[in-house]
């Protein structure tokens, strides 16, 4: 049995938010109802004021209740997702060892609206944009991101780096930022940190407020965080991509003009499997891919210096000629990468002429050598 927006929509309209007296419908927080006849799933997204966050959740509980009542329906998968402004961190949300406390009140820009129609693809004054993506989280592209941007300014490039995870955003604490970044209201000031200009959005929200957001929300916070950074003129804007085949991956694609991806990989099969389906995203997506990237590639001893191969060996390497792709290097499992990422100054920063910087040094020598960054 087919079931209708409306029937949904009806559905939702018998329930009440507690807070206001008012039902779902009539306070106009159901967006995007829709029925798959085939799978039996409803599904509908609640847009909530992101102050009363994890309080809603039985709302939502008492949403999806009514709504699987409808006959025909088997499943419903019903979303929170955030509206209104920024707020300041407050004291009863202590944020996660791995950010920085901001210093100071949130810029007054709204962030966390949806995405808006705009002109071009075209971000003005910056020439390239690099993404950098994996399939699996965990396997290093953040630390590829923040050490390929050092090491193609230490070349004399002028690059932007963009910390587009937003459920997990790692570079402030890899770049070793942590002031708020100031906004006029309009755009907001990047930071900089060796050599390199930065906007993480962990750096603009409270951790408990983005967790929540989902489509719309995450596609309307990455456009501008593309358009209203104030990013100047660029040689190269790197984004740091979440895990993944998702909403920021497509929107990125759909919003700006990709011009190489940057696929990132460990050298075991599980990573890899997920790299296949990165590299068929981007294919789809008509995003040029650059090539593969395997990182934890050797593990070297910081005591006897002797390599073993941890997680295989390869694995990206054979996989890129396997897909037609350019093989672009290998990094190695070192616990100076590890120890330099956490402490702020990349291991490129940290120890720019040390074999630990060499692969990312090799990897934007190469990419502007071909022009590509
Ligand atoms: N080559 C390396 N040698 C040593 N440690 C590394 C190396 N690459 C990454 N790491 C460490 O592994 C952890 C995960 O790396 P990173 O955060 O860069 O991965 P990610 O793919 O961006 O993760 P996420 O999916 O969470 O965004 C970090 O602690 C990082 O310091």
């Amino acid at each position: 049995m087919s079931v209708t927006r409306e029937d949904i929509l009806k559905a939702l309209s018998r329930v009440s938010d507690p807070a206001t007296g008012k039902d779902l419908v009539a306070a106009d927080m159901v967006r995007a109802p829709g029925f798959d006849p085939e799978t039996g799933l409803a599904r509908f997204i609640l847009e909530v004021d992101p102050a009363r966050g994890k309080a809603l959740e039985p709302l939502l509980k008492a949403a999806e209740a009514a709504v699987s009542a409808l006959p025909g329906v088997t499943r419903v998968s019903g979303v929170l997702t955030a509206h209104g402004p920024a707020a300041a961190p407050s004291a009863a949300a202590p944020a996660r060892a791995a950010r920085p406390a901001p210093d100071g009140p949130a810029p007054s820009l709204k962030l966390g609206r949806h995405p808006t129609p705009q002109a071009s693809k075209k971000l003005a004054g910056v020439d390239r944009i690099l993404a950098v993506a994996s399939g699996k989280g965990g396997v290093g592209k953040s630390t590829l991101s923040a050490n390929l941007a050092v090491a193609l300014a230490a070349e004399g490039r002028r690059v932007g780096l963009l910390d587009a995870d937003i459920h997990g955003p790692s570079q402030a604490r890899m770049m070793g930022v942590s002031d708020r970044p100031k906004s006029d209201g309009e755009t907001i000031l990047p930071l900089h940190a060796h050599g390199v200009t930065v906007m993480s959005i962990g750096l603009m929200l409270p951790e408990d407020e983005a967790v929540i957001w989902r489509g719309p929300m995450l596609m309307g916070a990455l456009q501008q965080m593309m358009n209203q950074v104030r990013w100047g003129d660029l040689d190269v804007l790197i984004v740091d991509l979440p895990p993944g085949t998702g909403d920021v991956q497509l929107s990125l694609c759909q919003k700006a003009e990709v011009t190489g991806a940057l696929i990132v990989s460990t050298p075991q099969d599980v990573a890899l499997l997920d790299a296949k389906k990165a590299v068929a995203m981007f294919r789809k997506l008509d995003a040029p891919i650059l090539g593969m990237i395997e990182n934890m590639s050797g593990f070297v001893c910081p005591h006897c210096g002797g390599e073993s191969h941890i997680f295989g060996h390869d694995g990206a390497k054979e996989e890129a000629g396997r897909l037609g792709l350019p093989f672009l290097g290998a990094i190695p499992l070192h616990l100076a990468i590890r120890v330099a990422g956490d402490d702020g100054a990349p291991i490129v920063a940290r120890d720019p002429d040390g074999p630990q910087a060499a692969a990312f040094r090799a990897l934007a020598r190469r990419l502007i050598g071909e022009g590509k960054a």
